[in-house]
């Protein structure tokens, strides 16, 4: 099974955003599976970045281990998992989860859950020490996104309720230029929250708790906390599967808009052949190990009915 370039003009945001791309994530002659039991053997794949593959395939055939290893969250059993050229070894925030389940934070607001990836993805430097977060770039979510990524230590609460929750930090008595930094770096943070959020149709809900939002809002909520952080790849596993047919249609739009610009390559694994059809540059049909290109990606007025007929005969 493999993958050449994709079309340069269906890579989301590619044109756009032309300095940050996407990661190329490769497995080559990879068996995949889980406690020395193979999945699938031999497997070869390259997504280029940039590119939306959708991945479809029978009911237990290792759609969501093929997601798992190529996030480094399964270790192959043989072969190698790259990420432009590098060998993956584990997670990396460079490559951001979203779930079919609710995988948001049920104790922290909205916002907070937003602002996790941000708080946990702090830089240090070499010796540890924290360093001055990036300025920030005021040209919406993917403008500034790293620019909170300087610090953490914004506490459970998360809501600039707390403290700095940095030990030995100075108090407002006497500043240090970490203690600045921190505050600059949380108020970073709450702003690219803020303007994630706006982006996915839910400002005014920043402060509410998951339980209070509808499943379509949660899933708008693991949009915007995975690309908060800016990954260079988005692994999707069943996003939409749980939404009703309108809310689902509606995600689906949702998602080809906000990744406009960041040109994240995307790994996208969904029964619905549609869906496969309508945000993939090619979908991989892992029952019959084949890769097919999709002619119109993103475009509602397409219809294919050799190609869906195709897929349906690989499930
Ligand atoms: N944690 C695990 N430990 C052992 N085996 C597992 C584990 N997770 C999944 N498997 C097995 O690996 C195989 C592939 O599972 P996987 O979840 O990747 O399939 P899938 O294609 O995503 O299925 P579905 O479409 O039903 O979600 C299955 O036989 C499953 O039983």
């Amino acid at each position: 099974m493999s993958l050449t370039q994709a079309d340069a003009r269906t890579s989301p945001g590619a044109a756009a955003h032309p300095a940050r791309h996407g990661a190329r994530l490769a497995l080559r002659g990879v068996r995949l599976g889980h406690r020395g039991n193979a999945v699938l053997d031999g497997v070869d794949l390259t997504v280029e970045p940039g590119e939306v593959l959708a991945v479809v395939g029978p009911s237990g055939c290792g759609k969501s281990t093929l997601l798992r290893t190529l996030a480094g969250l399964l270790p192959p059993l043989d072969g190698v998992v790259e990420q432009d050229g590098a060998p993956v070894r584990g997670p990396g925030a460079d490559r951001a989860l979203v779930f079919q389940d609710d995988a948001l934070l049920p104790w922290r607001t909205v916002r907070a859950n937003v602002e996790l990836p941000l708080a946990v993805g702090r830089s240090r430097g070499p010796s540890g020490e924290e360093r001055a977060p990036r300025p920030s770039r005021a040209s919406g979510p993917d403008g500034d996104g790293q620019g909170g990524d300087g610090q953490g230590g914004d506490g459970q609460g998360g809501d600039g309720q707390s403290g700095d929750g940095q030990s030995g930090v100075p108090g407002r008595t006497g500043r240090s230029p970490v203690f600045d930094l921190s505050r600059a770096a949380r108020r970073a943070r709450r702003r690219t929250a803020a303007q994630w959020l706006e982006q996915v149709g839910l400002d005014g809900h920043a402060h509410k708790f998951p339980h209070q939002l509808s499943g379509g809002q949660r899933q708008r909520v693991q949009l915007a906390r995975a690309l908060a952080a800016r990954p260079r790849a988005v692994l999707m596993d069943e996003p939409f599967g749980a939404l009703d047919a309108q809310t689902r249609a509606e995600m689906q739009d949702l998602l080809v808009d906000v990744l406009a610009g960041t040109g994240a390559t995307v790994v996208f694994v969904t029964h619905d052949v549609d869906e496969a059809l309508f945000l993939g540059d090619r979908v991989a049909l892992l029952g019959t190990a084949q890769v097919v290109p999709v002619p119109n990606p993103r475009d509602r007025g397409a219809s294919y009915a050799g190609l869906r007929q195709q897929i349906i005969n690989s499930l």
